[in-house]
């Protein structure tokens, strides 16, 4: 089955290492739920591909699709889905989420 919005989702996610979907940005964001997460996920320190659901209505309407995932925000690390701002904030509580965002960030040129 192709869909245009689908194949650039998928595209999305295999380029991204690190790639939270949310409403608004990290700077700006449009929605408790997606500026707890957002802030979470910069607390671990590494850079992160973000996706604006609110610019980009294709991509909101489509994305519950691919991850079976009905809500923003959603954090995908190495082509997974992680979870909502639920689950992103219990892992950054945890510790879990900056060791998960550690070992999938690039490393940096020494
Ligand atoms: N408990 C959810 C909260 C997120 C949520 O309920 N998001 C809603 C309101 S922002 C949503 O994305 N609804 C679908 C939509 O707006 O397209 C989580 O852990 O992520
Ligand atoms: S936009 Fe209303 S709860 Fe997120």
């Amino acid at each position: 089955m192709s869909d245009s919005t689908i194949e650039a989702i998928k595209k999305q996610i295999e380029e991204n290492p690190i790639i939270l979907y949310m409403k608004g940005s990290p700077n700006q964001p449009q929605c408790g739920f997606s500026a707890k997460a957002s802030q979470a996920v910069m607390g671990c320190g590494q850079r992160f591909a973000y996706v604006d659901v609110l610019s980009n209505p294709d991509i909101r309407a489509k994305l519950p699709e691919v991850g079976n995932w009905p809500t923003f925000p959603q954090l995908w690390v190495k082509g997974e889905l992680i979870g909502g701002c639920d689950i992103i904030i219990e892992m950054h509580e945890s510790g879990e989420l900056k060791e998960v965002i550690d070992e999938a960030a690039p490393q940096e040129a020494q």
